[in-house]
């Protein structure tokens, strides 16, 4: 995976997204593409309708043309790199693909999506294999149509990018600075051995360990940490750190700390400022904690101690101006 394949994956199921058309879905259902986590495969397995795969599968085409999918991101931003995963299909796969985005009010129906560019041209396509192509349009997208030539499946698409937050529903409110939805990103981080860190900053609940952070056993005597950028510079009133599902890995107690970027490097170990002191945590529990500090930050970095991770990372507040 490239560093662009760590952004977070904009039509993940779980964000959101949606398999919202599809010129056929006869063999596999559409839904698949955009499903959390590799695709499964039990050989010889038949249904039905044939073998059962994990992953979008269209008929054998007996007339001309070709097949599609219309994905609607749940976090809609700039892609930088689309992932066509064509795991599994090994006598069955498209030769061809190609991707198209365009950009809609959340209201527009499928059949009403126009403005489509291509962002990824018709390439070659093998078969199971995860074939990454970056993406250099900057503009910011909603949908997605993944067009195969002529037919066949695709076990799962990624769509990795920046989010771009619609500022009409942040500026002004309360809001979760540190909301990947809302345009906040890990950016960098001590392990992610068994997950990733962008998981604490997803929508929702962590539903199990694996839908949190977690990194390995530490045992070098130092303590984990992540640092986010958040929505934007604002200021941040709640912290929440939920170690839900964490029984015998939570950590022992955790810190943040904040930097406002606009004003100092990262680097600059001088310039970061307590925003919750290090405190004691418990296994399986949602922490929420009063701040009352309200200098501006633009980075909160989470101190983790010793090791273990976290399912979600909460910080509410306000933003000073716009997202970034
Ligand atoms: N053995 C197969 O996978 N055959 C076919 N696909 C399914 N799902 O059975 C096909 O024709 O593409």
């Amino acid at each position: 995976m490239t560093n662009l394949g760590r952004l977070p994956d904009l039509a993940l199921r779980s964000y959101g997204g949606s398999v919202v058309a599809a010129s056929d879905e006869s063999f596999a259902e559409k839904e698949a593409l955009i499903r959390p986590g590799p695709a499964e495969f039990r050989p010889h397995t038949f249904g039905a309708k044939g073998q059962v795969y994990d992953g979008w599968e269209t008929r054998r085409r007996r007339e001309p043309g070709h097949d599609w999918a219309v994905v609607r991101l749940g976090m809609p931003g700039v892609i930088r790199s689309i992932v066509i995963d064509t795991a599994w299909f090994k006598g069955n796969y498209p030769p061809f693909a190609s991707v198209e985005a365009c950009a809609a009010d959340a209201g527009r129906s499928p059949d009403e999506l126009t403005g489509w560019a291509e962002i990824v041209p018709r390439a070659p396509l093998k078969g199971d294999t995860a074939h990454e192509f970056e993406v250099a349009d900057r503009h910011r997208f909603t949908h997605v149509r993944l067009n195969i030539f002529p037919d066949g499946g695709v076990a799962r698409m990624r769509v990795h990018g920046e989010v771009v937050p619609d500022p009409r529903f942040l500026s002004g409110l309360t809001v979760d600075l540190a909301a990947l939805e809302n345009g906040a990103v890990v950016v960098a981080c001590s392990d992610e051995f068994y997950s990733s860190p962008n998981n604490v900053l997803a929508p929702g609940q962590a539903r199990n360990q694996a839908e949190g952070w977690e990194t390995a056993r530490r045992r070098d005597g130092g303590n984990d940490w992540l640092i986010v950028a958040l929505a934007g510079a604002g200021t941040v009133a709640v912290a929440e750190l939920d170690t839900s599902n964490l029984l015998f890995n939570a950590p022992g107690s955790a810190a943040l700390t904040g930097i406002d970027a606009r004003a100092a490097a990262l680097e600059d170990e001088d310039a970061w400022f307590t925003v919750l002191p290090r405190t004691r945590l418990q296994p399986d529990t949602r922490h929420r904690f009063r701040l009352d500090g309200d200098r501006p930050l633009t980075h909160v970095r989470l101190d983790i101690f010793p090791d273990g991770g976290l399912a979600r990372l909460r910080l509410l507040g306000s933003l000073l101006g716009d997202p970034l």
